[in-house]
C-alpha cells in the first residue's frame, strides 16, 4: 500500500477544453528514464514513516531485520543501501566466529530484505511501465486525434483568417474612407468653429447694436410721444396739404392733358406742315422749272437779240459797202463821161473802165440781193423776238403768280412753325415742370458722326435709333455681342444734329440760371466721343461753337432784354481744372501757358468748402467780373491755352483733366426789390478710357489712372444716390466733392453722355450708356430758386456753386 502510494504515477493528467487529456510537462511520467529512489539518492522518508507507524527509525538498526519477515516489504533509501553495502563487521575479536556469523546473518538478512524490496520494486516498475505504455499509446492516439482535430481546426481557422483578412482589407478601405471623412469633418469643424467665432463676434456686435438700438428705441419712444403731439398737429396740416396736393394733382392732370393736347396739336401741325412742305416743294420745283424755262427764253431772247444786232451790223456794213460802191459807180460813171468827152483817150482804157463798171454794178446787184435777204432774216428774227418776248411775259406773269402763291404758303408755313415753336415751348415748360417735380438728373445723349480715323467700312453699324413714335428722338439702340440693347434718355441727338440743335434743347436750362437756379451741365463719355466738341465747339468756326460760348451769348443777350424790366445783373467767372486730383486755377494771373502752373509756386491750396446754403467755395481761386460775352470768350481762350491736353491713341487732342467753368449770376430788380442768385456750371469731364485702349505709359498712365479713379468715384456717388444710401461718398474725389451741391443738392443738373459710333468703341459706349441710364434714374431732390439776399461781395466771389 505504501509502495503504491510511493510509485503511483502522478495523476497529473486533466481534461483540456477539447475533451482530450492534457498532461502537464512537470507531472508527465518519464518513461524509460524513470529513476528509482536509489538513482535519485532521495531518501524516501515517508515509506519508513508509514511502516514504523509515524516514528522515525534509526538507520539500518537491527530492528529492521526483525520486522522484515513480518511486515513483508521494507523500503530502503539509497543511503540505507549504501550503508548496508559498506557495512563492516564490527568484531572485537576476529576469532569470535559466532558473533561474526551473527553479524553476517543479520547483514545477509537485511541484504535479502533489500533485494526483495528491489525485486518487488522492479515488478512494480514493470507493471507501472506497462501501464505507462498503454497510457502513452492512449495519449499518442489522443494526440493523433487531437492533431487531426487541430488540422481541421487549422483549416477552419485558415478559412476564417482568409475571411478575416478580406474583411480586414474591406475594413482598411472603410477605415481610410472614414479617416478621410474624419479629416473633412475636422476641417468643417474648424470652419464651423471659425464661423462660430465670427458669428459670436457678429452676435456681440449685434448685441451692442441691439443695445444701442434699444437705447435709440427708448429715445425714439420718447420722441414718438412728442412726435405724436406734433403728428396730430401735422395731421391737420396734412389734411390741408392733401387738399392742396389734390388741387395740384388735378392741375398736373390738367397740365398733362394740355400737354397731350399740345402733343396732338403738334402732331397735327407737323402733319399739316409736312403736307405744306410737300406742296411747297412741288411748287418750288414748278417754280424752278418755270425759272428754268424763263431763263431759257431769256437766253433765247438774248441770243436772238444778239443775232439781230449782228444781222443789223452786217446789214449796215452791206449798206455801207453798197453806198461806197454806188459812190464808186457814180465816180466811175462821171469818169466815163469825162473819158467820152476826152477823145484823146484809148478805146482799151475805155473798155477796161466799162468792164470795171459792169463788175461794180453786178457786185451792187448781188449786195442788194444780200441786203434783201438780210432784211427778210431781220424781219423773221424780229418776229421771233416778239414771240419770245410774249412768252417771257407770260412766264413772268406765271412766275409772279407762283411767287405770290409761295409767299402765301411761306406765311402759312411760318404760322405753322410759330405754332410748333410755341407748342414746343409749352411742351418743354411742362416737361420741365414734370422733371422738377420728379427731381431727376436729366440725361441727353449725343452720338458724334464718323471721323476719318474711325473704323468705317466695316458695314456693321453698332448704333441705331428707333423710329417708333414713342421713342423718336429719345431712344438709342446699341448692337453688342449679337444683342440689341435699348436705352431711353430725355433726348438723343443723332450724328447729324448741329451745335445749334443741341443748344436749343438746353437754352431753357441756361435761362434758369438767370432766374436764380443753380444749373450744372456736364459732359461724360469715353475719350474722343465729342465732349469738348459739345461743350466748347471748334474754335474759330462760327456755326460749330459749343454750348459754353452759346450759353454765354444767351445769358448776356437776355440780360440786355431783362434790363428793360428793371433787372440789373452782375456776373463773375471762374475756371478751374482738376488734374491728377489737384485743382488748378486756369485764370491765375501768372498762367500764361501750360507750364506756368500755380502749384509750381506752392502757394495755393484751393480748398473746397460748402456752406449751409449749398454754395461751394474754392479758396484762392481767381474770380473775374465780366460784362460781355466777348470778355468771357477771351477768358475761355486763355483757359483753353492753359488746359492740360495730350495726345492719346484715342484722340489727337485729349483733355487730360476735368474742366469746370462757373458763371455766377447775381441779379436784382430795383422796381420789385427782388434779388436772385444763379450759378451756371459747365463741365467738360476728362474722357473715360481703358488703360489698354489708351496706350498710356508714364505720366500719361498716371493721368489716366487719376481720371478713371475720379470717374469711378462719380459713379459711386450716383449709385449711392440712386439707392438712397445714407452715406454718399462725395469726399472720395475732388470732382465729386466739388459737384456735391449739383449731384445731391437742389440744382438743375443735366448730363450729356457722348457716344462714339465707331464699332471698335462699342464696349466703352455700352459702359457710358449704362452709367447714363443709372444717372437718369437717380433722384437728386427738387431744384430750388435762390432768391435770398445777396451776401457780401467778397464772400460771393469765392462761390462756385
Ligand atoms: N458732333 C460732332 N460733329 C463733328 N465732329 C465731332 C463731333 N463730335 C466730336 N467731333 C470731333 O471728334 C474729335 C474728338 O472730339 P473731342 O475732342 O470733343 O472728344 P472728347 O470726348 O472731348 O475727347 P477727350 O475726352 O479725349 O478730350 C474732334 O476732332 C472733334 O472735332
Amino acid at each position: 500500500m505504501a509502495f503504491r502510494s510511493q510509485n503511483k504515477p502522478p495523476s497529473s493528467s486533466s481534461h483540456n477544453k477539447y475533451g482530450s487529456d492534457k498532461i502537464s510537462e512537470g507531472k508527465r511520467p518519464r518513461i524509460g528514464t524513470t529513476k528509482t529512489p536509489l538513482d535519485t539518492g532521495i531518501r524516501v522518508r515517508k515509506a519508513f514513516t508509514d511502516i514504523t507507524g509515524g516514528q522515525d527509525l534509526p538507520p539500518m538498526s537491527g530492528s529492521t531485520s526483525d520486522c522484515g519477515s513480518e511486515c513483508g516489504v521494507i523500503e530502503f533509501t539509497k543511503e540505507d543501501v549504501e550503508a548496508l553495502l559498506n557495512e563492516r563487521l564490527k568484531i572485537k575479536n576476529k576469532f569470535n566466529y559466532k558473533e561474526k556469523s551473527e553479524q553476517m546473518a543479520d547483514c545477509i538478512k537485511r541484504l535479502k530484505q533489500c533485494l526483495k524490496w528491489f525485486q518487488q520494486l522492479e515488478g512494480n516498475y514493470v507493471i507501472e511501465q506497462e501501464k505507462l505504455k498503454t497510457l502513452l499509446e492512449e495519449a499518442e492516439k489522443r494526440s493523433n486525434d487531437m492533431e487531426c482535430l487541430m488540422k481541421a481546426k487549422e483549416d477552419d481557422l485558415n478559412s476564417i483568417i482568409m475571411e478575416l483578412r478580406s474583411n480586414l482589407e474591406a475594413l482598411e478601405v472603410n477605415f481610410a474612407k472614414e479617416e478621410r471623412d474624419k479629416l473633412e469633418a475636422l476641417d468643417s469643424l474648424a470652419r464651423e468653429k471659425d464661423c462660430r467665432l465670427a458669428a459670436e463676434k457678429l452676435q456681440a456686435s449685434i448685441s451692442e447694436e441691439l443695445k444701442r438700438v434699444q437705447d435709440d428705441n427708448a429715445a425714439g419712444i420718447q420722441k414718438i410721444q412728442t412726435l405724436n403731439d406734433m403728428y396730430k398737429r401735422l395731421q391737420e396740416y396734412n389734411t390741408s396739404l392733401q387738399q392742396y396736393n389734390s388741387k395740384l394733382q388735378s392741375e398736373l392732370q390738367a397740365t398733362n392733358e394740355t400737354l397731350k393736347r399740345v402733343e396732338k396739336e403738334k402732331s397735327a401741325v407737323v402733319e399739316n406742315l409736312s403736307t405744306l412742305r410737300g406742296h411747297y416743294s412741288s411748287l418750288q420745283e414748278h417754280l424752278k422749272s418755270s425759272k428754268a424755262s424763263q431763263d431759257e427764253a431769256t437766253k433765247q431772247k438774248e441770243a436772238l437779240a444778239s443775232e439781230v444786232t449782228s444781222l443789223r451790223g452786217d446789214l449796215q456794213q452791206v449798206r455801207d459797202d453798197r453806198d461806197r460802191q454806188l459812190l464808186q459807180v457814180q465816180a466811175l460813171s462821171s469818169e466815163v463821161v469825162k473819158y467820152k468827152e476826152c477823145t484823146g483817150k484809148s478805146i482799151a482804157e475805155l473798155d477796161h473802165v466799162t468792164s470795171k463798171t459792169n463788175e461794180l454794178e453786178s457786185t451792187c446787184l448781188s449786195q442788194s440781193e444780200q441786203i434783201r435777204r438780210l432784211q427778210e432774216q431781220l424781219a423773221f428774227a424780229e418776229k421771233k423776238l416778239k414771240l419770245s418776248d410774249m412768252s417771257a411775259m407770260e412766264t413772268r406773269s406765271e412766275f409772279e403768280e407762283q411767287k405770290t402763291t409761295i409767299l402765301e404758303l411761306q406765311n402759312c408755313l411760318a404760322d405753322a412753325e410759330l405754332k410748333i415753336v410755341e407748342g414746343e415751348k409749352l411742351r418743354k415748360k411742362l416737361h420741365n415742370t414734370i422733371l422738377e417735380l420728379k427731381g431727376n438728373i436729366r440725361v441727353f445723349c449725343r452720338v458724334r458722326p464718323f471721323l476719318s480715323d474711325d473704323e468705317v467700312g466695316t458695314d456693321t453699324k453698332v448704333v441705331s435709333f428707333p423710329t417708333a413714335t414713342e421713342a423718336l428722338g429719345q431712344g438709342i439702340d446699341l448692337a453688342h455681342n449679337g444683342q440689341k440693347l435699348s436705352f431711353t434718355f430725355d433726348k438723343v441727338f443723332m450724328p447729324d444734329a448741329s451745335q445749334e440743335d443741341v443748344f436749343v434743347e438746353i437754352s431753357q436750362l441756361v435761362q434758369s440760371a438767370l432766374d436764380g437756379y443753380k444749373v450744372c451741365i456736364f459732359a461724360y463719355g469715353q475719350t474722343g466721343s465729342g465732349k469738348t466738341y459739345t461743350m466748347m465747339g471748334k474754335p474759330g468756326l462760327f456755326d460749330q461753337k459749343g454750348l459754353i460760348p452759346r450759353s454765354l451769348e444767351q445769358v448776356f443777350e437776355t440780360r440786355q432784354i431783362l434790363q428793360a424790366q428793371g433787372w440789373k445783373y452782375e456776373m463773375q467767372v471762374s475756371m478751374l481744372e482738376i488734374y491728377n486730383e489737384t485743382i488748378r486755377d486756369l485764370l491765375a494771373p501768372n498762367r500764361t501757358g501750360v507750364d506756368a502752373r500755380p502749384e509750381n509756386s506752392g502757394k495755393h491750396y484751393y480748398a473746397i468748402k460748402h456752406d449751409a446754403h449749398g454754395n461751394t467755395h474754392v479758396s484762392d481761386l481767381t474770380i473775374v467780373d465780366v460784362r460781355s460775352s466777348k470778355e468771357v470768350s477771351y477768358l475761355l481762350e486763355r483757359a483753353a491755352q492753359s488746359r492740360s491736353v495730350g495726345k492719346t491713341q484715342m484722340n489727337e487732342q485729349s483733355s487730360r483733366s476735368h474742366f469746370v467753368f462757373t458763371l455766377r449770376i447775381m441779379g436784382c430788380n430795383e422796381s420789385t426789390d427782388q434779388q436772385v442768385q444763379g450759378v451756371l456750371n459747365l463741365i467738360d469731364l476728362a474722357g473715360s478710357e481703358r488703360l489698354s485702349k489708351s496706350g498710356s505709359t508714364g505720366d500719361r498712365l498716371k493721368e489716366t489712372q487719376a481720371i478713371n479713379k475720379s470717374l469711378s468715384s462719380l459713379s459711386d456717388v450716383i449709385f449711392a444716390l440712386a439707392k438712397k444710401e445714407e452715406h454718399v461718398p462725395y469726399r472720395n474725389s475732388k470732382l465729386t466733392y466739388l459737384l456735391q451741391p449739383c449731384l445731391g443738392g437742389d440744382s438743375k443738373t443735366l448730363m450729356f453722355v457722348n457716344v462714339s459710333p465707331d464699332p471698335s468703341s462699342v464696349g466703352e459706349s455700352l459702359c457710358s450708356l449704362r452709367f447714363a441710364a443709372r444717372v437718369n434714374a437717380c433722384e437728386i431732390g427738387v431744384p430750388r430758386r435762390q432768391t435770398n439776399l445777396l451776401r457780401s461781395s467778397s464772400d460771393s466771389r469765392l462761390s462756385i456753386g
